[in-house]
């Protein structure tokens, strides 16, 4: 996982790329921020982007990335084909 706080600015705001094997529990991890609820995961496509307010001023950026290699975007960059 990655972290960058934005500088210079009165509202913070961090983003969060998380990466990893597929079934690792990337989009889980993402919907309990969210919510308390129990929700049932498919394999992400693509990915899954959230904002959340975790105060006032601060706001979190989470990118959950797809992990299956065939549909990875990540890997699709290195193998495009
Ligand atoms: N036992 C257990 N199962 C979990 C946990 N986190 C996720 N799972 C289960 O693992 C499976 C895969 O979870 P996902 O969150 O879809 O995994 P993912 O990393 O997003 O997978 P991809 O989208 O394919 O990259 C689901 O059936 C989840 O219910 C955990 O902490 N414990
Ligand atoms: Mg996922």
């Amino acid at each position: 996982m990655g972290l960058q706080i934005t500088k210079h600015s009165r509202v913070k705001q961090a983003n969060i790329l998380m990466l990893g094997l597929d079934s690792a529990g990337k989009s889980t991890l993402l919907y309990k921020f969210k919510s308390d609820e129990v929700f049932l995961t498919i394999p992400t496509i693509g990915f899954n982007v959230d904002m959340i307010e975790t105060g006032k001023d601060f706001t979190l950026t989470i990118w959950d990335v797809g992990g299956q290699q065939k549909m990875s975007i990540i890997s699709q960059l290195f193998n495009p084909n």
